[in-house]
């Protein structure tokens, strides 16, 4: 795999003299879904406008398909499809007009076939002539997508792409991005929405404070940071653990009704047998018992608390 997007110790200070980007450094494969996960303020927007050359970077170095997004701005932004947080477009314009426009600010020249084939993709097809103010909120997204599409870019950002959107919307969107993908269109995303990240990213990076925390493998990273937990509900509440259950990760919870017991889903043995065992043998006594696995939310929380 080679990297089609490269960051190197960029930092980006605003006039006010806040520094929103303290020395990031990624690396973004070409053909891959990348998201980048934060909270509010986090930086996750000036990074993307620092890549795609809307924001100036204090320092640093961007580089996209090779070229420096400073000094070769217009070969580097040509490669780049942005899709911002707000919808900006042109209410009384038809949605083919919007795109062969966007099309023809990057210097392309007319293309109606493939623009067809844009809003072909997007199901947007039968929209094609009508207008921006008479498409629902969804197909304003989709327009938005397209447009960005217009020039054939191999880079698409997407700037919160659900922010705002229900549920069933969300996952439309969702197969979008991956038919984008499968396309080979390398695709980043920021977003809010964890489940978002976990449906469809195969990379996440974590921000916040302007510094990049984890960036990993979603998959890799749900294995290694999830932990699995054992809720076993008891008979009777206990007020201590007793000594001889000393050597396990255990606490109480719910006034000492339920023993809460956290184990490690890589060992070969997760030591729920001989816990049950050992607990019977201290004398307590189950009434039932559950097992949860934590979510990429809970590793996500845990990160950001640990750099509050
Ligand atoms: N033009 C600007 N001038 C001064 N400060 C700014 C400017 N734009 C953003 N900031 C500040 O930089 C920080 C990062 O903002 P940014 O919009 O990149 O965060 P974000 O992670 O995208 O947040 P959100 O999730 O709320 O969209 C914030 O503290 C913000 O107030």
């Amino acid at each position: 795999m080679t990297a089609i997007v490269s960051v190197t110790n960029l930092r980006k200070s605003y006039d006010t003299g806040f520094e929103a980007l303290k020395g990031i450094n990624l690396e973004i494969e070409e053909g891959e879904i990348l998201a980048l996960l934060g909270p509010n303020g986090a930086g996750k927007t000036t990074l993307i406008s620092t890549i795609c050359g809307i924001t100036v970077p204090t320092s640093g170095i961007i580089t996209v398909g090779g070229f420096d997004t400073v000094h070769e701005y217009r070969a580097a932004r040509s490669l780049i499809g942005l899709v911002p947080q707000e919808i900006n477009l042109e209410p009384f314009e038809t949605v083919q007009n919007t795109v062969r426009f966007s099309r023809g600010l990057f210097g392309k020249p007319r293309d109606d076939a493939r623009v067809a084939e844009i809003l072909k993709s997007l199901s947007l097809d039968d929209k094609a002539t009508a207008k921006i103010k008479e498409l629902s909120g969804g197909m304003k997204r989709r327009v938005l997508i397209a447009k960005a599409l217009a020039h054939e870019p191999r880079v698409l950002f997407l700037d919160e792409p659900t922010a705002g959107v229900d549920v069933e919307l969300r996952k439309d969107m969702w197969n979008v991005v991956a038919d984008l993908k499968r396309q080979g269109v390398t695709i980043i995303l920021t977003t809010h929405y964890i489940e978002e990240a976990e449906a469809i990213a195969d990379r996440v990076g974590v921000i916040s404070k302007g510094q990049i925390l984890l960036i990993q493998d979603k998959a890799e990273m749900m294995a290694q940071m999830g932990k699995k937990q054992l809720r076993v509900d008891l008979a009777q509440p206990a007020t201590t653990i007793p000594a001889a259950l000393a050597h396990y990760d255990l606490t109480l919870e719910k006034d000492g009704n339920v023993l809460v017991y956290t184990y490690d889903t890589r060992k070969d043995r997760t030591g729920i047998r001989t816990l049950l065992n050992d607990m019977a043998n201290a004398g307590l006594t189950m009434t039932d018992l559950q097992t949860q696995q934590s979510s990429l939310e809970d590793i996500f929380v845990g990160l950001v608390k640990d750099n509050a």
